[in-house]
């Protein structure tokens, strides 16, 4: 898979994808990620990316020419057709379900804005679709960026080693968030690890994990337990959660 990001800082898309899961990723040949900028597009000697707003207003809106010479070298680089992602607060909400879909592309190019946003009719000409990752105020979208390419990432064959395609298992497989996590000491002034993950029961390990991942979705995102698909052991589960929360 191929991701292309525009964005005025590509070092910091290329340094936040050099580590981790997507470094590994990128050095499996499993993607590719590569940054452009703007300003390398910007015609002049000042090669200027941005200008004050029509309408008046503070800051300065990403100009037309040098997002669309750089969008066209991005898309040019490789034969396949490649959707255009507007990293934007007035996105479509990003979610695994959305997560997946683009991960199964061949390869994609995501533009972040920076100052007020772009000029509009880019937007108009050039993206298939604006993503957000939430409604908060962000300096740009490359943190944006970095979310969208670790978690499509995560979903290339071959990324994730057993413990980390545990976790993304579990969420992919019921949407529930996950049980508490402990390790040494078993004792220690903070408080004791559960007895019940060290009675070596595994079936009973599996049910308290269970229990508590089911119990925590409950009390934190019970919107995500509205989506999840939950079994009668998982509906028993969570009420005896519940009865012994309530007790
Ligand atoms: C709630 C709200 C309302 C109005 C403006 C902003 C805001 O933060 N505007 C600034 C910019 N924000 C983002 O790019 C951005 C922000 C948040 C999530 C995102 N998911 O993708 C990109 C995202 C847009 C141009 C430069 C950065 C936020």
């Amino acid at each position: 898979m191929r991701i292309d990001v525009v964005s005025l800082f590509p070092e910091f898309i290329a340094q936040s994808a050099a580590v981790g899961v997507v470094g590994r990723a990128q050095q499996r040949d499993l993607l590719d990620v590569h940054g452009w900028n703007p300003r390398d597009y910007a015609q002049g000697g000042y090669r200027r990316v941005d200008d004050r707003p029509f309408g008046g207003g503070p800051g300065m809106v990403m100009m037309i020419e040098p997002l669309q010479a750089c969008l066209r070298a991005a898309r040019e680089a490789d034969a396949r057709p490649a959707p255009v992602f507007y990293l934007s607060p007035q996105g479509a909400p990003l979610t695994q379900t959305r997560v997946r879909q683009l991960a199964a592309m061949p390869r994609f190019i995501l533009l972040c804005g920076r100052y007020e946003g772009v000029d509009e009719r880019v937007l108009a000409a050039e993206v298939d679709a604006e993503i957000s990752i939430g409604d908060y105020v962000l300096s740009g979208g490359e943190l944006a960026a970095a979310v969208v390419i670790d978690a499509v990432a995560r979903l290339q064959d071959g990324a994730l080693n057993d413990a980390e395609s545990a976790v993304q298992d579990s969420f992919e497989g019921d949407g529930l968030l996950d049980c508490p996590h402990y390790t040494h000491p078993a004792s220690h002034p903070l408080g004791e690890v559960p007895a019940v993950l060290r009675s070596g029961d595994h079936a009973a390990i599996a049910r308290w994990r269970r229990m508590q991942a089911l119990g925590r979705t409950w009390l934190r995102r019970p919107d995500l337990l509205d989506e999840a698909a939950l079994s009668k052991a998982d509906a028993q589960l969570l009420a005896q959660f519940r009865r012994e929360h309530d007790a």
